[in-house]
């Protein structure tokens, strides 16, 4: 997968409460969004949540707990549904148009699983494109979104490999995609600071070498919604 050089950015311009990244990681290379994996082993999870109760000194078969291995092993299913899909395929139905201006679709929502501590994180996403001869239902933007947030994630790639796949297989003249969340491993645990919100963004195509078009774009992204 192509890792370019993303810069991330202080869009909001507030830093107080940004946290700024400023690389992508440099572990070893993360699930292609087009790999597909086996279905999840529903039993085997439901035994590991039995016995994280068990270790945390609950016990499994009180009234309360008892269905709830069974319970997080659907939840898991669910959050990580994502590893089972090809996202490409929802970029495959084109529209031929000759507009070659700015498409950008703003606060897309969506929830993640941060893969460090398995906790939520959640925010929004907005992607912008400039088509090259074809467009795409707006309604497929946000359905890649949600199927890369489905699946243990960390906000940087998360961000690069929706750029990535938007640039390779709709070939528009260039993309930003920029994320903006809340990660709760910072908010409930650890650390504690509620209210802190980590922007990402990965940058291709035309956009990397044309700063006026990159800078209207993050502008526009800014801007609060008037509908
Ligand atoms: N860069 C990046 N870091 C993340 C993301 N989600 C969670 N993290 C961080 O992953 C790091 C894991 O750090 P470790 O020191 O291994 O784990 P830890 O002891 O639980 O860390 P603390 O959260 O500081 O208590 C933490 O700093 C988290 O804030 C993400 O999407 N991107
Ligand atoms: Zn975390």
């Amino acid at each position: 997968m192509p890792h370019g050089s993303n810069s991330a950015i202080d869009v909001l311009g507030d830093n107080s409460q940004t946290q700024l990244l400023t690389s992508s990681h440099s572990s070893a290379l993360p699930p292609s969004p087009r790999e597909m994996r086996a279905e999840p082993d529903l039993p085997r999870i439901q035994r590991a949540v039995r016995e994280i109760l068990s270790a945390i000194g609950e016990n499994p078969d009180r009234e309360g707990l008892q269905e709830t291995p069974a319970r997080v092993a659907r939840m898991f299913a669910e959050l990580t549904a994502g590893l089972r899909c090809d996202p490409a395929r929802h970029l495959e139905r084109v529209f031929p148009e000759q507009y070659d201006e700015l498409v950008l679709v703003k606060d897309i929502s969506f929830n993640s699983m941060c893969e460090h501590h398995l906790l939520p994180f959640m925010g929004v996403a907005h992607i912008g494109y400039l088509p090259r001869g074809k467009v795409v239902g707006l309604s497929k933007l946000a359905r890649i979104v949600d199927e890369i947030s489905h699946q243990p994630q960390v906000q940087e790639r998360m961000t690069q490999q929706i750029a990535d796949l938007m640039q390779s297989v709709l070939d528009p003249k260039g993309v930003i995609v920029v994320l903006e969340a809340t990660h709760t491993c910072m908010t409930i645990r650890g650390i504690r600071k509620p209210g802190s919100l980590t922007i990402t963004s990965a940058v291709r195509g035309l956009f990397k070498t044309n700063q006026a078009s990159r800078a209207e774009v993050m502008s526009l992204m800014q801007q609060r919604r008037s509908v």
